[in-house]
């Protein structure tokens, strides 16, 4: 079966650094796949790649056989290749789903046009509702975004991401900069993404255990190189994966 998304010999430089370095990729449609790697390893650097963010250097992103070279990140999520918006991107004096149904809106407007005009209010704001309890939100959902806790607001930016309904999602970090407390619901809402079983996912996290609960496979970027790619299991049994890393990072 052809991959939902694949990168080959994808390359950037940043004047002499080769942030990605010759990256040979594929997923199947569905999986969950984790990306690691030490700081500075080029994973932020390689989502920029895959949505759009940036340009390569050398080689191209293919979302179901097409060449994505000339798609901007817009027109990337419109195929179907959606990343978490920043908390910048959340609209502060906005409520959580006043935020979540602008979103519901921007995907309608993408899929259907002319049709926008007339769709009906409240079936946005239930389709928004209905994504507020998915990312366990419906408590806040009247309170203003800019209230909300830092764990909270990155449950807001999955919803939002939710909401545009991509069958590809790029979630970089979402328990960065989260509290102890906050990260089990955040995990929640990744697993039950994972379970409802129609998106592919691509995750970048430091939290090993977060990891290996949730993934089917791993991938390990080192000096922006693909330095292995297999099952959790494999992984963790790689020599050179804990020579390279693993056995040198201490993780919370
Ligand atoms: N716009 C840029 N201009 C110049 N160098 C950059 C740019 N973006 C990233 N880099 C460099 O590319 C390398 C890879 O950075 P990247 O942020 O992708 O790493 P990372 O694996 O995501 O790290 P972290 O885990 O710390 O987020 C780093 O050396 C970084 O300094």
């Amino acid at each position: 079966m052809e991959p939902i998304i694949k990168t080959s010999n994808l390359s950037i430089k940043f004047g002499e650094h080769k942030a990605v370095d010759n990256i040979n990729f594929e997923m199947s449609a569905k999986h969950f796949k984790s990306i690691i790697g030490p700081n500075g390893a080029g994973k932020t650097t390689f989502f920029n790649l895959i949505s759009g963010e940036l340009e390569p250097t050398e080689g191209d992103v293919f979302f179901k056989g097409l060449s994505l070279r000339k798609k901007s990140s817009v027109e990337r999520t419109r195929l179907g290749i959606g990343r978490s918006f920043q908390i910048t991107n959340v609209f502060p004096n906005l409520t959580v789903l006043e935020n979540v149904r602008l979103a519901v809106q921007s995907k309608r407007k993408v899929r259907f046009h002319m049709l926008n005009h007339f769709l009906k209010y409240k079936e946005i704001t239930n389709e928004a509702i209905g994504i507020l309890e998915q990312v366990l939100l419906t408590d806040k959902m009247h309170q203003v975004a800019n209230q909300l806790s830092h764990g909270e607001k990155r449950k807001l930016e999955i919803g939002m991401l939710l909401a545009l309904d991509t069958e590809i999602l790029l979630l970089d970090e979402p328990t960065a900069g989260m509290s102890l407390e906050e990260v089990p619901a955040i995990l929640d809402v990744i697993r039950s993404i994972k379970e409802r079983g129609d998106k592919t996912i691509l995750l970048i996290e430091h939290k090993m255990d977060m990891i290996i609960d949730l993934s089917d496979s791993i991938m390990v970027l080192f000096n922006g190189a693909l330095l292995a790619d297999g099952t959790p299991e494999e992984i963790m049994n790689n020599e050179t994966v804990q020579q390279a890393y693993l056995g040198g990072l201490a993780y919370d």
